[in-house]
């Protein structure tokens, strides 16, 4: 697993692009035939993805978390953004078309994830953290995922976030998840944007082709900075970091929280014209 340090807003501030991309940004996600997790000691999230080619791919390394087995002391949320796959958790087989999620719970000992169709591989996206009670397995659907459309056209930021990990749909002990899908013609996400000192936050941004990128935002309200991000590209925010961004073109992406509080609503606004 590659790992990644916490990093201090002092830090932050003297990093250039590249250092802040080495700190920040996991590149090493969706690839083919591989399980690819990053561990960030912010609130010790885990992201990754799992493409499964002509075999199922197993998790496994419950030696480097120092427990027996990956998901002993931890709960996952997974949504697939590929064709249809399957996952398999301790024997019960769960179906999963594009866009749909699965909470698999603490405790849960064999988890292996599979594509209907080898050609066609899914695409899961992998948040885990640790938990200290373990709910139940849970499939959610696009629909079950409490929709919500906001933004106005002329703030190019008309978008649907999709809460698939809310206190509205089932229980988890720290993670929350979901999907914001951006119109045609929307740009921003986010925006005006907020911190939540309580919570951390991943994006996970993908539906780009292979010449847009989304220009991420973060940093300290008054000490902002910008990663260019590509398709299927995620950002590690510690709670004191905005999260933002816009595209050159609208795409989609998911959100992954932990901390504190599981309180969607707990964000402190920022006025646009107090960035810096
Ligand atoms: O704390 C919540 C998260 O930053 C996202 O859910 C925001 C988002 O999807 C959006 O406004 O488009
Ligand atoms: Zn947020």
């Amino acid at each position: 697993m590659d790992i990644r340090q916490a990093l201090h807003s002092d830090h932050f501030k003297t990093l250039d692009t590249q250092g802040l991309r080495d700190k920040m940004l996991v590149t090493k996600i969706m690839v083919p035939g591989q399980l690819s997790l990053t561990y960030s000691h912010v609130d010790r999230i885990i992201v990754g993805g799992a493409v499964p080619t002509d075999s199922p791919l197993t998790l496994s390394g419950g030696k480097e978390l120092g427990v027996d087995y990956f998901l002993e002391r931890r709960e996952m949320g997974v949504i697939n953004i590929g064709a249809p796959g399957r996952i398999t958790v301790d024997g019960e087989t769960v179906e999963l078309g594009t866009h749909h999620g699965l909470y698999i719970p603490k405790e849960s000992r064999d988890v292996s994830f599979e594509s209907l169709d080898a050609t066609k591989p899914a695409r899961f996206y992998i948040n885990s953290t640790p938990a200290h009670v373990r709910y139940q397995l849970r499939h959610i659907r696009p629909e079950d995922a409490s929709p919500t459309t906001l933004g106005d056209p002329e703030t190019g930021n008309v978008r649907t976030i999709n809460k698939y990990l809310h206190t509205d749909v089932l229980d988890t002990c720290q993670l929350s998840m979901g999907l914001t899908q951006l119109e045609p013609g929307s740009m921003w996400n986010t925006m005006p944007c907020h911190t939540h000192e309580r919570r951390m936050e991943v994006y996970f941004y993908f539906d780009l082709s292979e010449d847009d990128v989304v220009f991420h935002l973060c940093g300290e309200p008054q000490e902002t900075r910008h990663i260019v991000v590509a398709n299927e590209q995620a950002v590690i925010h510690p709670s004191w970091s905005i999260h933002c961004g816009f595209g050159t073109r609208r795409y989609t992406f998911i959100w992954g929280m932990c901390g504190e509080n599981l309180t969607y609503d707990d964000m402190d606004f920022i006025a646009s014209k107090e960035l810096r």
